[in-house]
């Protein structure tokens, strides 16, 4: 079977800086990563890469079957569902949440395309599945950052995408809202018709079981990736942070400590 996300030797430089150097990662399919990195480790332009919004300097990658060069990256955007913060704030506050969901069929941000009765009937499910039904109606600036979260969640699944990017999804959230969000995320992640999911993450903790990998980049480099048993491991993360921490688990989660 065709892995999910391939790159190869992928390098990627801007004003004589390498800002992704020799990266070589491979997603296959049923497995869910998580992606850490301090600030600034790259990991926003490798998710631009993966959405075709800027190419390899060098290497070579292939996404959900398509090898960049020869495919049509507006049609590849169609299969991947991006949730991130820059989507958020495009989104105009007075639109109803139910149209913020249903616009994820048409990839754009605001409603310019006419949905149809069974676009909504999806929106309204995917609503129920994401646990946001009871917001239809309301506009998105009346939800908290926890249900915005999780529209943007619905309104990824919209067109039904193989892959599901979530950066930073529980940026600025309480940590109760935080645990809820993860925990739609695990659901989502365990569910039989799951996309692939790559999530964003500064935080270790939220590495949930059902992401059964991970990859760590540091200055634009990959500095380990596989299982999260072997990755997410003391020594290694200290010399990763260049800090040393401890690291417990706890039903399949790792927590860090600083020591
Ligand atoms: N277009 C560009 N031109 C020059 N430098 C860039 C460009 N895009 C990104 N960079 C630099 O590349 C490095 C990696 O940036 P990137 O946004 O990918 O990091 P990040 O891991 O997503 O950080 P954060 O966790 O803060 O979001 C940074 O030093 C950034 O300034």
């Amino acid at each position: 079977m065709e892995p999910i996300i391939k790159l190869k030797n992928v390098k990627w430089q801007r004003e004589g800086k390498k800002i992704l150097d020799d990266v070589n990662w491979e997603v296959n399919s049923k497995e869910h990563w998580a992606i850490l990195g301090l600030n600034g480790s790259g990991k926003t332009t490798l998710l631009n890469m993966i959405n075709g919004y800027i190419w390899p300097s060098e290497g070579e990658m292939e996404v959900l079957g398509c090898t960049f060069g020869k495919t049509d990256i507006r049609e590849l955007r169609k299969r991947i569902g991006w949730v991130s913060s820059s989507l958020s704030a495009r989104i105009q506050g007075t639109t109803d949440t139910q149209d913020v969901v249903v616009s994820g069929k048409f990839a754009s941000v605001g409603l310019y395309d006419m949905p149809t009765e069974r676009d909504f009937e999806k929106a309204f499910a995917l609503m129920e599945r994401i646990g946001v039904r009871h917001l239809i109606g309301r506009s998105y600036e009346t939800c908290s950052q926890g249900e915005q979260q999780k529209l943007l969640i619905a309104r990824g699944l919209m067109a039904d995408p193989e892959l599901l990017i979530l950066d930073e999804p529980t940026n600025g959230l309480d940590f109760l809202s935080r645990e809820e969000l993860m925990k739609t995320i695990n659901e989502l992640a365990r569910s039989e018709k799951a996309p692939t999911i790559i999530l964003v993450t500064h935080h270790i903790e939220e590495i949930l079981p059902v992401f059964s990998h991970t990859l760590l980049l540091r200055g634009g480099e990959v500095y380990a990736q596989g299982a999260n048993e072997d990755v997410l491991k003391e020594e290694s993360l200290s010399d990763f942070f260049n800090y040393p921490v401890s690291v417990e688990w706890q039903e399949g989660r790792a927590w860090l400590k600083v020591k």
